[in-house]
């Protein structure tokens, strides 16, 4: 496992959680993604080193929507990158971590993704996501 790639925050309204946290860090989100197959609009502020990803659901049924329901608007994942998901995907596997998805999936930013379910996390919702590197022409 590398560095921490993002951190996820959930919140109810994109528009006003981008001027806050855009005044928060005096910077602008540089992209914003709908990730359709987690029902998720996402947008991202980076500073210096630090990702930040905001999270708002695009449907009922969503774990973002359903996060908010529960627990409300805050922190609700933490990223690492892997180099290689498949083989850092089975090593947890191996040492009893809950994967969320037996295979990765498509996620913002260019990535691969797979989450670790949190009740085998002390609580935290773990991603794991790789770079999809684009093939040298
Ligand atoms: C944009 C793509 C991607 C990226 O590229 O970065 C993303 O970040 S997508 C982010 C949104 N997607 C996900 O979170 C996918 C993984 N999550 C899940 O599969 C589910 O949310 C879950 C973790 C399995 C929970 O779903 P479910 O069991 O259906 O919901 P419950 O509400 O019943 O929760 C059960 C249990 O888990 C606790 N919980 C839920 N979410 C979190 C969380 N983020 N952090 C910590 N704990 C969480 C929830 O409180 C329940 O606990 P108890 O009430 O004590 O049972
Ligand atoms: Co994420």
């Amino acid at each position: 496992m590398k560095n921490v790639e993002h951190i996820g925050i959930a919140v109810r309204d994109m528009e006003a959680a981008e001027k806050l946290f855009g005044s928060l860090f005096n910077t602008q989100p540089y992209k914003r993604e709908t990730v359709e197959s987690e029902s998720v609009e996402t947008s991202f502020f980076k500073i210096n080193q630090t990702k930040i990803e905001l999270l708002e659901a695009t449907n009922p049924d969503s774990a973002i929507a359903k996060f908010l329901e529960k627990k409300g608007e805050g922190f609700h994942h933490i990223a690492f990158e892997v180099e290689d998901i498949l083989s850092e995907m089975e090593r947890l596997k191996k040492e009893g971590f809950v994967l969320l998805n037996e295979t990765p999936k498509n996620g913002a930013d260019n990535k691969l993704v797979c989450f670790l379910h949190p009740k085998g996390t002390n609580g935290v919702l773990i991603e794991l996501c790789q770079e999809i590197k684009k093939p040298d022409l």
